[in-house]
């Protein structure tokens, strides 16, 4: 992208710009998001990650991931490629700032997951204009029933989750970080509140 372009609309098309989705591993983002790509066919974009780790069986390129290699993906930090990227167990994931724009350029609606660090970058980034949505678990005992019941980690993981959680959860009460702040108790009633918000804004 040529320097200085912003990477995201204009205030004027705030109507297209991207939602970053946040809130503790757990919470309902994943499920939330699904209910609105089913609801609206056609009106919402994810993005493939960039990373340095190994393809797993079944993991398509450029579908699941753009795998690359670290020297590429060091090449693309250099160049302000991402928007935010993270090094986990010793390989890099990245949100191109690319891939953002080239979904926007199809007239479609970006949604972003994106974990606490990625949210701080991307507030860096004083070209990505976007509305940030946080989900906000009812308890913590709740999180940690959904983690559990999810039945993808092990209980070492699912505690790590929690404490990562909490600052998380902290780190949501800074004021204007978020724009809105959605408790997923009832999945049906989180998903009214969301839905709402990202068609009708904030006022509604
Ligand atoms: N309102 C809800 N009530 C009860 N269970 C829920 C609710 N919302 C989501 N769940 C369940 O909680 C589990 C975690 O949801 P999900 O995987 O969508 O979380 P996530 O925030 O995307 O997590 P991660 O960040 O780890 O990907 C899933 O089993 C999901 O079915």
């Amino acid at each position: 992208m040529a320097p200085g372009m912003p990477i995201t609309p204009r205030a004027e098309d705030q109507n297209r710009w991207p939602f970053v989705i946040s809130g503790p591993s757990g919470v309902g983002k994943g499920t939330l998001a699904q209910k609105l790509f089913d609801a609206h066919p056609g009106v919402f974009a994810s993005t493939v990650s960039h990373t340095t780790r190994a393809p797993r069986s079944g993991e398509v390129e450029g579908a699941s991931y753009y795998f690359i290699s670290i020297a590429e993906f060091e090449l693309l930090i250099s160049q302000n490629a991402f928007v935010e990227y993270t090094s986990f167990s010793g390989h890099y994931y990245g949100t191109s700032k690319h891939t953002i724009a080239e979904q926007i350029a199809k007239g479609l609606v970006v949604l972003l997951d994106i974990e606490m660090h990625g949210v701080k970058q991307i507030k860096m980034h004083p070209g990505f204009n976007a509305r940030y949505v946080f989900i906000k678990p009812p308890s913590m005992e709740e999180l940690g029933a959904r983690l559990r019941g999810r039945g993808t980690e092990s209980e070492e993981s699912i505690q790590k989750r929690l404490t990562t959680a909490e600052a998380e959860l902290e780190y949501s009460k800074t004021p204007g970080v978020h724009d809105i702040i959605i408790t997923n108790n009832n999945i049906e009633e989180a998903f009214e509140k969301l839905n709402k918000y990202i068609f009708y804004g904030p006022t509604v």
